[in-house]
């Protein structure tokens, strides 16, 4: 989710929260000190070190639920929805449904489930009961990650300021200001209007990688109507050159409306190509230094000598995604059983939404012949 460093903005504000209630991940680090080491070193080994700031949220969620009423955020867990979409919801046949892209994303996000758990395990001030219970563990980790708003040196959740739910143009903005100018406290969350807002209409933000829904899918557990989807691609072990290229899931986009691909993706196509292709160093090296140096003719010329070839390449891989989501949806069909499979009609529409946009590619790109 995307939140403003720094101080007031210049809209109307439409929030405040004032910095005792906000959950801060650097705090909880501190009170955990000495703690929580065995259990961190867990999380190192499992290779999710860089999620320290949500495990710290996730504990900290675990501690105050045990507390029951007693906690201060008794009303606010208490409010928090039970049931979610998102990727570690899912059941074993919902994962069978997959196709490799979302699969990936939904794996990472059940591997890092997973290693929370583990790590949990050795952290000594939780009951053992809530250690066992997968159903509260999962609740507490789904609160972090759908509800987590980084600042700019922290990772916080913020009660009241975590309603927003996610619009393709957001029309607010959070900011954290230190009122008392103590940098050991935690700056008050403040949220402001970025333009006019009519009455009744909702206050969105934008949550990360709006070009994303298979993300945002696994993730939080809904899909909206994206503008766009990333294209699927999928490079093992993809060279840093690649990367310098465009390889970015944010940028290797399809438009959802008509199809049209975004002009990484030839640069990806091309680049890639070249790379694995005998005899094509020179090619490649041209295209590389052209595309760092921003020299957009070269690059139209190189790309126009191999256009067939790339076309080609991508409208394999298009047809690719169609054939699979195809059969992984004929097999939903054939499974359809909500009571069984309650998640099934949320990613048969997201299937949907793949098989559309995928289409319109293909017909763009056999127009190009
Ligand atoms: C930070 S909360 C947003 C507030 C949410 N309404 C709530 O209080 O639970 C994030 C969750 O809200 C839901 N959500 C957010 N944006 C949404 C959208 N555009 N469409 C459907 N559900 C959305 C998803 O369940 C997501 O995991």
């Amino acid at each position: 989710m995307r939140v403003l460093p720094g101080t007031k903005y210049q809209g109307n504000r439409v929030l405040a929260v004032p910095s005792e209630m906000i959950l801060s991940a650097s705090q909880i680090a501190q009170e955990f000190r000495g703690y929580v080491e065995s259990a961190l070193q867990t999380l190192e080994q499992k290779g999710y070190l860089h999620l320290q700031p949500h495990f710290h949220l996730f504990l900290k969620i675990l501690m105050e639920y045990e507390k029951g009423e007693s906690s201060a955020y008794y009303p606010w867990l208490n409010s928090l929805p039970r049931r979610w979409n998102t990727a570690v919801s899912f059941d074993y046949f919902c994962m069978s449904t997959l196709p490799p892209y979302i699969k990936k994303v939904c794996q990472k996000k059940r591997d890092e489930l997973s290693a929370f758990q583990e790590s949990l395990k050795y952290f000594d001030y939780i009951l053992p009961e809530t250690k066992s219970d997968d159903e509260l563990v999962k609740f507490a980790y789904n609160v972090v990650m759908t509800r987590i708003l980084p600042s700019q040196e922290d990772h916080n959740i913020v009660p009241a300021a975590d309603y927003f739910n996610h619009g393709n143009e957001a029309n607010i903005v959070i900011c954290y200001n230190n009122n008392n100018n103590n940098e050991q406290t935690t700056a008050n969350c403040e949220v402001y209007a970025s333009r006019d807002i009519a009455p009744g209409e909702a206050l969105t933000l934008t949550y990360d990688m709006p070009t994303n829904p298979s993300h945002l899918l696994a993730t939080y557990g809904f899909l909206n109507e994206a503008p766009a989807t990333y294209c699927k691609l999928l490079f093992t072990n993809p060279s840093e050159k690649l990367k310098q290229i465009g390889y970015d899931p944010s940028q290797l986009v399809f438009s959802t409306q008509d199809g049209s691909i975004s002009s990484p993706i030839w640069d990806v196509i091309l680049y890639s190509k070249l790379e694995r292709a005998p005899g094509m160093a020179e090619a490649k090296n041209a295209f590389y230094e052209a595309h760092m140096s921003g020299d957009e003719a070269t690059k139209f010329a190189i790309h126009s000598h191999f256009q067939e070839a790339t076309c080609t390449v991508l409208l394999e891989h298009v047809e690719t995604i169609l054939k699979e989501v195809s059969q992984l949806t004929c097999m939903m069909e054939q499974f359809r059983d909500e009571d069984r499979h309650p998640r099934l009609p949320l990613l048969m529409e997201h299937h949907a939404m793949v098989t559309s946009t995928f289409s319109k590619v293909r017909d763009n790109l056999r127009s190009m012949y």
